[in-house]
């Protein structure tokens, strides 16, 4: 397989962790494809956020990243390999019968993990996810926004390249979800991941994402992408969706 790259806002070069082409699916019964000729790359390294209006297919494109969804066409290409891919989705879906640590190191029961999985660093994840005092604890005892930590962690665990995170925060109280954003920030620098992140929210997107991308949008649900510069404002994002009109300029793609 061949090794993309990808321009970067500092004229540098990434390599493409992923690259979706043209891929369509159109649900058995539907007459409106969910996902039309879609195409997107996601750079190694950094976190895309993708907003778009209820049912615009941000899902469906997620789980046929995941590989969960069959395509009609089109390809999805990760690199080095697609069972490198890890997902987390709105509700945390924990072993109520195992600790923290124990759904954490999850992934090492599995035998196509054994030759990545490293109990050893399952230990420092926990620290770094600001779970160690917690590891010994029923996951049954936890709140909300610790069993999404736990979540994020148990995928996080098999070191995947490349890491599709659905909705994760938005089942949470709005004080908890920002701590979870300034957290999952901190964690992708700290770990170097690359995140494809589907959220509803202009803000979380804001927050944290290296680009935006647009799904849906103001000319209807064209499916562009356009990656927001630095600086881009929750303001711009919502006249953007209201309004329409053409990409402002300096949202280069
Ligand atoms: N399993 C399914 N069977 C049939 N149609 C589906 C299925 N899943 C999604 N759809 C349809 O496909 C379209 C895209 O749905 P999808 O869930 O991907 O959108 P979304 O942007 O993620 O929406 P939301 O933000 O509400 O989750 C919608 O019209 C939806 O009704």
């Amino acid at each position: 397989m061949s090794t993309h790259t990808e321009p970067t806002r500092s004229g540098g070069t990434a390599s493409a962790a992923l690259r979706v082409t043209e891929v369509s699916k159109t649900y058995p019964g539907s007459s409106t494809p969910a996902l039309d000729n879609v195409s997107m790359t996601l750079r190694a390294g950094e976190l895309l956020a993708v907003l778009g209006p209820s049912g615009s297919g941000k899902s469906t494109l997620l789980r046929a990243i995941a590989g969960l969804e069959s395509l009609d066409s089109g390809s999805v290409e990760a690199q080095p390999a697609h069972d490198r891919v890890a997902v987390v989705f709105q509700s945390p879906g924990l072993f109520p019968w195992l600790s923290v640590r124990e759904n954490v190191a999850l992934g090492g029961r599995y035998k196509r993990n054994r030759d990545r999985f490293d109990h050893d660093a399952v230990e420092d994840l926990l620290g770094v996810l600001g779970l160690a005092g917690l590891a010994d604890v029923p996951v049954t005892e936890l709140s909300g926004g610790q069993a999404q930590r736990v979540a994020v962690g148990r995928a996080l665990a098999v070191r995947p390249d490349v890491v599709l995170l659905d909705e994760p925060f938005s089942a949470l109280d709005p004080a908890t979800r920002e701590d979870l954003q300034v957290w999952l920030r901190n964690v992708a620098r700290e770990l170097n991941l690359t995140i494809f992140l589907v959220t509803h929210d202009v803000a979380e997107a804001v927050a944290l994402g290296d680009r935006i991308g647009f799904f849906g949008g103001p000319q209807g649900f064209s499916r562009e992408w356009v990656p927001a510069r630095d600086g881009t404002t929750v303001e711009e994002i919502v006249a953007y969706y209201r309004n329409g009109g053409d990409v402002p300029g300096s949202w280069v793609i």
